[in-house]
């Protein structure tokens, strides 16, 4: 058997190339509804090991609704429900008997608008530790210091952790919400259009920042911005009400796509 052969099959709605890529994510035959409102139509799709996949799609093509299933978000209302499987290193997340807290720190996410806790900046990062792991004093220091580091924030913060994180402008406190979900160490962070409510030069320190987490994370963004996609993202997956339209690298999603309809929404012909 050859590496390749060895990988996850289950894939992919109509992948433009085959990368021989570890699955972190496969997606197979979801379904999902809101009541009666079938929001997601069959979709199958694979999430590669510490790659960038950007979700993009019109307004309401169903990009939140995808996101929303990995971490199982949708249980809080009775009337949703999803059908089908996800798995995440093979184990299905829809799995009623799944721990959904332990699942939330595997997958981890980021909002489109950033939401520190009420609480100083050491606190906002050590918040998910002191919840789900008892660690030692140091131990902890130590976690909260990797973390802002890692989502780029040390150097502004250090010598103010006891400040809230509430003080902190809207890109810093999007790179702390980065730091808080970096803390759990996740393996899957979700990116719900994470740099719209920020200015340009605080939009390219996240997109920097994304390019360096991918060395140890597998991302998912949705992104309305179709040079973000581009620049950030290794692979891209076209929806449309509902449906899985186009799934490939990136690169050839926006250079030459296969179906009509990503053409006319990558060129701005329609959404
Ligand atoms: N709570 C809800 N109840 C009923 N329908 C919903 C609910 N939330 C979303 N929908 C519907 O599901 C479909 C997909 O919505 P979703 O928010 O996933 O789209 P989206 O692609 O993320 O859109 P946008 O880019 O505008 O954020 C839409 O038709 C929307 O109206």
């Amino acid at each position: 058997m050859n590496a390749a052969s060895a990988l996850p099959t289950g894939t992919v709605g109509r992948e433009t190339s085959a990368p021989a890529r570890a699955v972190r994510i496969a997606v197979k035959d979801l379904n999902f509804y809101y009541g009666s409102f079938h929001g997601l139509k069959n979709v199958n799709l694979n999430f590669y090991d510490r790659k960038v996949t950007a979700l993009i799609g019109p307004s309401g093509c169903g990009k939140s609704t995808l996101l929303r299933c990995f971490n199982r978000i949708y249980s809080l209302y009775p009337e949703q429900r999803a059908e089908g499987q996800i798995l995440l290193d093979g184990q299905n997340i829809l799995d009623p008997k799944i721990d959904l807290n332990e699942l939330r720190s595997r997958i981890g996410m980021v909002f489109q608008k950033p939401t520190p806790f009420p609480m100083s900046i050491y606190d906002n990062v050590a918040f998910g530790l002191r919840l789900y792991e008892k660690l030692p004093k140091s131990e902890l220091d130590g976690r909260v210091e990797e973390s802002l580091r890692k989502s780029a924030l040390w150097d502004e913060v250090k010598d103010k952790l006891k400040q809230p994180g509430t003080g902190l402008s809207g890109g810093q406190q999007q790179r702390l919400c980065i730091a808080r979900t970096v803390a759990q160490q996740p393996e899957v962070i979700l990116f719900d259009e994470p740099t719209s409510a920020l200015d340009p030069i605080s939009t390219g320190r996240i997109e920097e920042l994304m390019e360096q987490l991918r060395d140890e994370f597998t991302i998912v963004i949705v992104t309305h911005n179709m040079q973000q996609a581009a620049r950030i993202s290794q692979y891209t997956a076209f929806m449309y009400l509902g449906e899985l339209v186009e799934f490939g690298q990136t690169d050839k999603i926006f250079m030459n796509p296969t179906e009509r309809r990503t053409q006319d929404y990558i060129t701005g012909r329609f959404g």
